[in-house]
């Protein structure tokens, strides 16, 4: 039984330059191990390699130098093993415009050898909620229906493995939703689910297991919990009747800053933070709290700390 669902050692990708340009090196050396089983993020800003790193696994790239297994198998030594235990949901909606869904996802099988009586076409289409339109030429779907034909083409050799590359981007918060029910499924299935996305809620919300990339190198990985930790702050904003000019002296034992001409807001340490000496000290400036807000640490706060570190530490 094989533990990590996809295992990468070294991994490093350098594209050629243009004539006479540098090699753009898009991945320095990526370890990761994705456990299987786990729905796991795959976040980074724009550039940072996902998609390189995607597309590696899916055979549309290849390496520089590192290793990639997939379900145990080495994509190099067995790439049709590799590719058999993975199905992959590409960024980019492409499609034979003159297929039906039911036509693709036939073709789609016949290409992975699948015999016609383990065909689950009608199974996937109903799935993604596409039946209706079985028959339609694809081009005829919108942005959204593609996506999810997408999804269902890439099940349709039933890979325990299924890797989405931004599959909301264009997608409306309905379908979001639909979509995001069928991966659950697929699952609680017991396929493992790879995604990266930009929706940085998506994610925490989706994903047990979360790695950052940024500049082609592994920043963070671990799980959501425990990532969500990592920035141990929260935020307290009061707000007084009085106008205040200053922040006042009774709070300066604090990290305390204006907010507008009645509030004041205070950075806590989560773990000790103590909100009570905090309008302890309001209330003995003789100022009078008409409202409290606190916000804790979300994920974009921990991504944008995480890049924003690693620009620094490269200028
Ligand atoms: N075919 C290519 N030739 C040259 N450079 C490339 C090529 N494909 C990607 N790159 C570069 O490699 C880096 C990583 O790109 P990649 O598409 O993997 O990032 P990404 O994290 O998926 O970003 P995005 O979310 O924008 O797709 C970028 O600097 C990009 O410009």
């Amino acid at each position: 039984m094989i533990e990590n669902a996809i295992e990468l050692k070294g991994l490093t990708k350098a594209y050629r330059g243009r004539k006479g340009s540098q090699p753009k090196v898009a991945l320095k050396g990526i370890d990761l191990n994705i456990p299987r089983g786990s729905m796991f993020g795959l976040l980074g800003p724009n550039g940072a390699g996902k998609s390189t790193t995607i597309n590696i696994l899916a055979g549309l790239v290849n390496k520089t130098a590192g290793t990639a297994r997939v379900w145990g198998y080495d994509i190099e030594e067995d790439p049709r093993n590799a590719r058999a235990n993975i199905g992959v949901v590409p960024q980019e909606l492409t499609f034979d415009a003159f297929f039906t869904p039911r036509e693709m996802l036939e073709v789609q099988a016949g290409m992975y050898g699948v015999p016609q009586a383990d065909r689950r076409t009608e199974e996937l289409l109903k799935a993604v909620h596409l039946w209706e339109q079985r028959d339609a030429y694809s081009r005829t779907l919108s942005g959204g229906m593609k996506r999810r034909l997408l999804v269902a083409k890439a099940m349709v050799h039933t890979p325990p493995i299924l890797i989405l590359d931004e599959p909301t981007a264009g997608v409306d918060i309905e379908l979001r939703q639909q979509l995001w029910d069928y991966v659950r499924e697929l699952h609680a299935r017991g396929t493992t689910i790879v995604l990266t996305t930009h929706y940085l809620e998506e994610a925490e919300e989706l994903c047990d297991t979360i790695a950052i990339i940024n500049h082609g190198e592994v920043v963070a990985c671990e799980p959501t919990k425990q990532l969500l930790k990592r920035i141990d702050e929260k935020q307290v904003t009061i707000m007084v009747a009085e106008t205040l000019s200053e922040v006042p002296g009774s709070l300066a034992a604090f990290d305390a800053s204006l907010n507008g001409d009645h509030g004041v807001t205070v950075q806590l340490n989560q773990s000790v933070a103590n909100v009570g000496a905090v309008l302890a000290a309001v209330q003995k400036a003789g100022l009078t709290i008409v409202d409290i807000s606190t916000r804790e640490t979300d994920l974009e706060d921990i991504f944008l700390q995480l890049t924003r570190r690693q620009s620094g530490e490269a200028a």
